[in-house]
């Protein structure tokens, strides 16, 4: 059928889980290296390896901003983080644990918010 807009409830959901999942991440221990943006200038091969950046402090501008249409839209730039910082680090590095960890904890936070539902 023609293509219905999504009830605003289930957006509201949508929003207010992307709201409380990025509060959670920002928070977490080894969110360290994920907070800002990768300085490119200081960060050898950063530029080259990585072709799309992400980071917390993006995600929160793009929240901030109406720039998630979804829930899965959200996921995606959260999986980005993770993606990116396995490609450019090495699994038993600092920077490469905690992503291995953030990932962990962000995979079983989005299950149990939508299973509450
Ligand atoms: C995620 N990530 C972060 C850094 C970094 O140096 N972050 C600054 C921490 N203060 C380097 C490589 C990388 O993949």
């Amino acid at each position: 059928c023609a293509k219905m807009p999504k009830p605003s409830q289930d957006n509201d959901r949508d929003l207010t889980f992307c709201r409380i999942l990025l509060a959670e991440l920002e928070d977490h221990h080894d969110a360290w290296p994920f907070l800002n943006p990768v300085n490119i200038k200081t960060v050898p091969g950063y530029r080259k390896v990585i072709k799309k950046p992400m980071d917390f402090s993006t995600i929160r501008e793009k929240l901030c901003s109406c720039q998630y249409q979804n829930l899965e839209m959200f996921i995606i730039d959260v999986n980005l983080v993770f993606d990116n910082c396995e490609k450019f680090n090495e699994d038993n590095s600092e920077i490469g644990r905690a992503g291995h960890n953030m990932r962990k904890f962000f995979e079983r936070r989005w299950t149990e918010l939508l299973k509450s539902n």
